[in-house]
């Protein structure tokens, strides 16, 4: 065995990126192995994140979603993690300890033509302070993606005529190209 964390957590978070997509499958009336084929390739992304330690109320990370289809997070104990409820208020993700919190991304509302909404979510300080600051913060984020090929369209099931597709269809590697560069 041996390898440092993120390698041996590279083995297993590919796994559990399959069974979420297929758990959404099944949710959704397919085939539990109807996204295999477009996960295959493994176009994900991983982010390390530290947020240092603060003494005054900053928001670390603005309200949004994530592009792709999943993001498996892992937070460590600190909190901070909100998500916004359909109502539109922030509620806590309160940390359990091994849990990780999985979000819904923009390209998977698309798909499923928004029978899942995204996640919006931010990172604020923690309810606590250690002495005179709010203490660091480590997370980790997966962004997990269809396989830059596939072509991403109303998924069977989310639509009766073809009028009720809310957006076009687009390959995963040209829309999360045009969302990074929206951004940087
Ligand atoms: O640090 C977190 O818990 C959230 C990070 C996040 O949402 C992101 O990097 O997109
Ligand atoms: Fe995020």
């Amino acid at each position: 065995m041996g390898g440092t964390a993120v390698e041996k957590e590279g083995l297993v978070i590919p796994g559990l990126h399959f069974q979420v997509m297929s758990a959404i499958a099944v949710g959704m009336g397919l085939d539990d192995g109807f996204f295999d084929k477009h996960l295959d390739v493994g176009d994900n992304t991983l982010r390390l994140l530290h947020y240092p330690a603060v003494d005054s109320s900053v928001f670390a990370n603005n309200a949004n979603a994530d592009y792709g289809s999943i993001t498996l997070l892992f937070q460590d104990a600190r909190g901070g993690l909100q998500v916004r409820s359909p109502t539109g208020t922030f509620v806590d993700a309160t940390p359990i300890e091994g849990t990780i919190v999985v979000n819904a991304g923009d390209l998977l509302a698309r798909w499923s033509n928004d029978t899942i909404r995204s996640t919006i979510h931010r990172v604020v300080e923690p309810p606590f302070k250690q002495g005179p600051t709010h203490p660091a913060r480590y997370s980790i984020a997966y962004f997990c993606n269809p396989n830059f090929s596939s072509f991403i369209e109303a998924l069977p099931g989310t639509y009766a005529t073809e009028g009720e597709k809310k957006y076009p269809g687009i390959t995963s590697g040209d829309y999360l190209v045009q969302r990074l560069t929206a951004t940087y």
